[in-house]
């Protein structure tokens, strides 16, 4: 077997660097294990009890192995190469990382499930990788399965890609059927990385991640020059510098060594505590005699979707601050500032790449720090032009002015939804519904249609995932990018008790769909908010305008009636029982509401969409 003991300054033309792009769920993680496996980097032996279970092996050697980037050595017609399978991740939110990914290989095998054909994203990840060049080596995966229909869908792949079905390679990742042929392959049609040795050393970032015991660990990918140990390197978006403590490859666990040079593909560790000083997409050069002129297209991540978190209990802020800064330590993308509720209380207005990020993020800091969140409703960044010709960026309905508004921009995206044709009436009346504009609709095969719209971001975050997936069974797939920004006619709408502007259930929405979420969110909480013991109005309003209204009756509760002639230790039990319900409700001006009441009105489970089912 062959091993890389050493191995330094592999030959580029040796070199094969190349990703595997796929729809979730169509066997990407399993094709690596068996990749490993096949090249001999993981042991038989170990196959079984470690590589299969990756979540207990990462967190057993603390380093995220999650294949970031693997070097797998392989013979073809007798002569050594080195491959290096980097990961992507999967998710739309992370695109811009995937890009990077892709920007550090030469080729990509687009991998499709032979029992499901093409997904979108399938498409977007094909589309992107196109955009780089990237030579595509096309696979069918799952090809045990009885459902498999491999002749269909190669004629389907052949059509996107314009290659002959022919070409189509076949291999099932979980037997390991045809994974030896396309490692071959991927050696005869991947082109070697070119790049000058004698350069100044770059290398782009392509992932960095935090580990508990070792830092920040960056991947890198060389394009000029060689990185070697101790010497100080330069990160070219900030000038930072920093010494380095190792270099290495990961094969499959990560080994020091002497250096990479062009084409090569492993990691650094500098002792930097925080990913946001090795960002991904940044250029690494030595800080003696390096490099002028950054590797293209470094971009800061963005946050697209703004939401506040809460601590049900109010006792748990500073834990939330703690986890937050935790979480932020492995992942550039998450930004969070202080703020201030009527009804909530004391809370962060966290920036998201997109609503997966914010569930993820919501999600690990609930499982991790053992935290009661509350999220208020998600919403984009609006660009707004008040009468006065003022330009305001508003991530947050408080932030909305008051005075007269001249426009408001809004940010859109293109969409793919791929679906059998069956539900293509279903699909199109909730795009229009959520201000979609057809953009075009293209036939994969007989059954089976692409369609593109543009949408605004703003009706995508909410709940148009979920809608779109029980109106299809669950077969349609979405993906989308963003694409600029569209004027709009936005209101803020308030929800007001007792005449009392309610700050966590404002929400800015298009102005057909005021009323509804008006009149939705007003009978909701009626629903919701126990009977005071005078009336409460729930109004909805834009500005000073009232545009739905309910009411809560009022009741006098006394608790106490039901223990008459009863003894005294029993009124007593029963009023300390009401105390300690007291300390559960948030008082919103009089009004106590529960604290369950927030949480259920700002939960969107209950949407328009899916009560018209
Ligand atoms: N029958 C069969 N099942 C497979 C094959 N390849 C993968 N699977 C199964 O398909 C499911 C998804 O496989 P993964 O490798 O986790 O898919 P993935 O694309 O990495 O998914 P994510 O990591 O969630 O994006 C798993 O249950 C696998 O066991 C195959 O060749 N044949």
């Amino acid at each position: 077997m062959a091993t890389f003991a050493d191995t330094t300054f592999t030959a580029p033309e040796q070199i094969r660097n190349f990703c595997i792009i796929a729809h979730i769920d169509h066997g990407k993680s399993t094709l690596a294990d068996r990749m490993l496996q096949i090249t001999g980097v993981v042991e038989e032996r170990a196959m079984r009890a470690q590589y299969l279970d990756r979540m207990d092996i990462e967190r057993e050697r603390g380093i995220t192995i999650k294949a970031q980037n693997v070097r797998l050595p392989w013979q073809v017609d007798g002569s050594d190469h080195v491959l290096h399978m980097i990961d992507t991740p999967g998710h739309v939110d992370f695109t811009y990382e995937v890009s990077r990914a892709l920007d550090a290989c030469e080729g990509a095998i687009l991998l499709v499930d032979a029992a499901q054909g093409i997904e979108a994203q399938t498409l977007a990840n094909l589309y992107m990788a196109l955009d780089r060049d990237l030579h595509i080596v096309p696979v069918l995966n799952k090809i045990d399965l009885p459902a498999a229909d491999p002749e269909k869908y190669s004629a389907e792949l052949a059509n996107i890609i314009g290659c002959e079905p022919t070409d189509v390679l076949r291999v099932s990742a979980k037997t390991g059927v045809g994974v030896k042929e396309l490692l071959d392959e991927v050696v005869k049609q991947v082109p070697a990385p070119v790049g000058q040795a004698d350069a100044p050393s770059r290398a782009m970032i392509f992932d960095s991640v935090y580990d508990t015991y070792r830092g920040v660990v960056t991947y890198i990918r060389v394009v000029d020059g060689k990185i070697t140990p101790r010497e100080r390197i330069k990160m070219m978006s900030t000038g930072a510098t920093h010494e380095l403590l190792e270099v290495g490859i990961i094969s499959p666990e990560p080994k020091p060594c002497k250096g990479l040079g062009v084409g090569e593909v492993g990691y650094l560790i500098t002792g930097v505590k925080d990913v946001r000083q090795s960002k991904v997409g940044d250029t690494v050069t030595a800080e003696r005699k390096g490099a002028t002129d950054p590797l293209a297209g470094f971009r800061e991540p963005q946050p697209m979707v703004y939401s506040g978190l809460y601590p049900v209990d109010g006792s748990d802020y500073p834990d939330l601050r703690e986890a937050l800064e935790k979480l932020q330590l492995n992942d550039a993308a998450l930004t969070f500032e202080p703020e201030t509720s009527a009804a909530l209380g004391f809370g962060f207005r966290c920036g998201f790449l997109g609503l997966l990020h914010l569930e993820i993020t919501r999600d690990r800091l609930e499982r991790e720090s053992g935290l009661d969140l509350i999220s208020t409703a998600p919403n984009v960044v609006y660009r707004v032009i008040t009468d006065d010709r003022k330009e305001l960026t508003v991530t947050n309905p408080s932030d909305w002015p008051v005075g007269k508004i001249d426009s408001v921009f809004e940010p859109v995206t293109k969409c793919t939804i791929i679906s059998p044709t069956d539900y293509i009436g279903t699909i199109m009346e909730l795009c229009q519904g959520k201000r979609g504009q057809l953009l075009g609709m293209d036939y994969l095969s007989e059954d089976r249609v692409e369609l593109r719209y543009t949408m605004p971001l703003g009706e995508i975050i909410f709940d148009f995932f979920d809608a779109l997936k029980s109106r299809t069974r669950g077969y349609a797939s979405l993906d989308y990018e963003e694409s600029g920004e569209q004027e709009s006619e936005l209101v803020k709408v308030d929800i007001l008790l007792q005449g009392e502007a309610v700050d966590a259930f404002s929400a800015i929405v298009h102005r057909e769909s005021a009323y509804g979420y008006g009149t939705r969110m007003a009978t909701k909480l009626r629903e919701l908010i126990p009977r005071q013991q005078f009336e409460v109005p729930i109004q909805a309003a834009i500005g000073s305008r009232v545009i739905a209204r309910e009411t809560i009756r009022a009741i006098r509760k006394d608790v106490l009636a039901k223990c008459y002639g009863g003894d005294i230790t029993r009124k007593r039990k029963l009023l300390e029982k009401q105390k300690e319900g007291k300390k559960r409700m948030k008082m919103v001006g009089r009004v106590e509401v529960p604290q369950e009441a927030f949480v259920a009105a700002l939960s969107t489970d209950e949407s328009s969409d899916k009560k018209k089912k």
